[in-house]
């Protein structure tokens, strides 16, 4: 069977991990030093029921509640992994502006969401509570983890 093509656009708040998780995907490693992404795509192959995928992995730069919804990630994009740090009430706001733009840009009602709560090693710095981000991924219809992209550990709640 030949390959599927999917893209996949990585969204949130500055500095939440989005290049963490997506380089921890990739090539399965950390990378302590902090970098501000413009915009990066990583390319994985992935095998699901048989079917031999190539995942475009868009990391896009860190958006905040005042910025407009970059045109280019809505369309071509078959699903979106929106990330807030767990440590940060503002990068959980954020989220939500972005889930709000997304559905008014693209004029759907339900669009295929990963809702991440990264940064779990941080547990002393918790601001946000599992209940919380289960509760906005219920509203999402979204999937929900928390994750650290640091140890490598995922979540599913
Ligand atoms: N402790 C901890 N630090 C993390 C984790 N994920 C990312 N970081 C750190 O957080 C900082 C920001 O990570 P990035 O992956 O660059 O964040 P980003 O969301 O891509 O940032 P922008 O490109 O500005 O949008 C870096 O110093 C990372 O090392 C994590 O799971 N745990």
């Amino acid at each position: 069977m030949p390959f599927k093509q999917r893209k996949i656009a990585v969204m949130g708040y500055r500095s939440v991990g989005k290049s963490s998780l997506s380089i921890q995907f990739v090539e399965g490693q950390f990378v302590d030093s902090y970098d501000p992404t413009i915009e990066n795509t990583f390319t994985k192959s992935t095998r699901l029921n048989s079917q031999e995928y190539e995942l475009k992995l868009v990391d896009t730069a860190g958006q905040d509640e005042y910025s407009i919804f970059p045109s280019q990630y809505s369309i071509d994009v078959h699903g979106y992994v929106l990330v807030y740090s767990i440590t940060s009430s503002k990068s959980f706001e954020v989220v939500k502006s972005i889930y709000d733009k997304l559905l008014d840009i693209t004029g759907k009602v339900t669009v295929p969401i990963i809702l991440v709560g990264n940064k779990t090693d941080l547990h002393m710095e918790r601001m946000i509570a599992t209940e919380e981000g289960k509760r906005l991924a219920e509203n999402m219809k979204a999937i929900f983890l928390e994750t650290s992209a640091k140890q490598n550990q995922v979540s599913i709640n």
